[in-house]
């Protein structure tokens, strides 16, 4: 593509900063909250990953779509995201398992993106003053007409997002990671037990059900509106809380369903906003962090053992509320000390911040999954 047949490109933030630079992906409008990532692989995981819906992710490593898409990478699916920018596109991808390129992928899925952007000077900007709602334009090229429009749009804290992506019907996953990918052969193939998992499904990434099934699970993944009864019904050996966009304080009917399983005393496993809605069925509130984690060298832990984790979230278990006579903190984000961890001091009851089906992401944090399946065994041979 030449420069000549570039589609001009409009980006406002909330605070009125302009920036001009080139469609790429779907053309039109869109609105939503700006974010950074600063992961250099794993574009494709993002931008399908259900926690995104509601935002506009900057790329800040300097050329996406290098390595085109494929199917198999999709985390769920279709893009989620309300758009992208990146500082350059690449229109012409190599690797051996693309299907498509990015730009065409997007247009095809109705994602506008930008690039041609200063990823670098914008990143600093929300590092600054906080994520913000921004839009992008290829049809409204004056900034204060798009101004406008972005300073009506609604703020992500208090937006419940997960009535958006959660499963509209009950299905149910046992595909496990393929074995050419399989990282973990010895501790994931052990033998013929199989345990039941529901998963109440607030916006769930496909490795996530990829890892519980090479540990053995099977898994029934349920709506977030689901009653509690129901989902004692399957008999599960677990429960496994997912993913999901927003403001977890907003997903009311998730917690109630989770406060009332809490009684169960099932082993439960939660991740990312799984983690925030266990935290809030507690009795723990969230807050929300000023720009957020987003990336996949976010270092977590407590004292001597340390991961480096792959994280994406706005939000974030306020310590000070969490009832210490039931449960600790297992990690702590490193870089910032918030909460990226928590385990119940009696019950096979855990969860964490970031997500240790990484995908895209380092390994370090998929002895979870295995613990998960230990608790489970635990409790069936007594
Ligand atoms: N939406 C929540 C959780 C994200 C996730 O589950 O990946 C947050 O931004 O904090």
């Amino acid at each position: 593509m030449s420069l000549s047949d570039a589609i001009p490109a409009l980006l406002v933030l909330a605070d009125g900063t302009a920036y001009r630079g080139w469609s790429f992906g779907a053309t039109g409008t869109t609105i939503g909250e700006v974010v950074f990532n600063t992961g250099m692989t794993g574009y494709q995981e993002v931008l399908t990953d259900p926690s995104y819906c509601g935002q506009i992710v900057i790329f800040t490593y300097p050329e996406l779509g290098n390595t085109g898409v494929n199917p198999e990478d999709e985390e769920s699916l279709r893009p989620q995201v309300r758009g992208a920018i990146a500082r350059n596109i690449c229109h012409k991808p190599s690797n051996w398992r693309s299907t498509q390129s990015l730009p065409d992928y997007l247009k095809q899925n109705q994602i506008p993106g930008i690039y041609g952007i200063d990823t670098r000077a914008l990143t600093r900007k929300i590092r600054m003053f906080g994520a913000m709602n921004g839009g992008i334009s290829t049809e409204i090229l004056d900034e204060a007409e798009l101004l406008e429009q972005v300073q009506a749009f609604p703020n992500m804290a208090g937006l419940n997002l997960v009535k958006e992506v959660s499963t509209p019907q009950v299905y149910e996953w046992s595909e496990p990671t393929i074995p050419e990918w399989e990282f973990n052969p010895e501790t994931t193939a052990n033998g013929q037990e199989t345990f039941t998992v529901v998963a109440i499904d607030f916006g769930v990434k496909r490795n996530i059900l990829r890892r519980l099934a090479s540990y053995g699970c099977r898994v029934i993944v349920v709506p977030v509106n689901t009653p509690v009864a129901e989902i004692l019904s399957y008999n599960p050996d677990g429960i496994f809380l997912s993913n999901g966009p927003g403001d977890p304080s907003a997903v009311t009917e998730g917690i109630e369903t989770v406060k009332a399983l809490l009684e169960s005393q099932k082993p439960m496993f939660g991740i990312c906003m799984g983690h925030q809605i266990l935290g809030h069925a507690l009795g723990a509130e969230t807050f929300k962090l000023k720009f957020g984690h987003r990336g996949l060298n976010q270092p977590a832990g407590l004292q001597r053992r340390i991961e480096i984790t792959s994280q994406n979230h706005s939000f974030a278990i306020n310590p000070d509320t969490l009832p210490q006579t039931l449960v600790e903190i297992s990690h702590l984000n490193l870089n910032d000390r918030t909460v990226a961890g928590v385990r119940h001091k009696s019950l096979p009851i855990f969860s964490v911040q970031y997500h240790p089906e990484a995908s895209p992401g380092p390994h370090d944090a998929d002895y979870l999954f295995e613990q998960f399946v230990q608790a489970m065994r635990s409790l069936r041979t007594v």
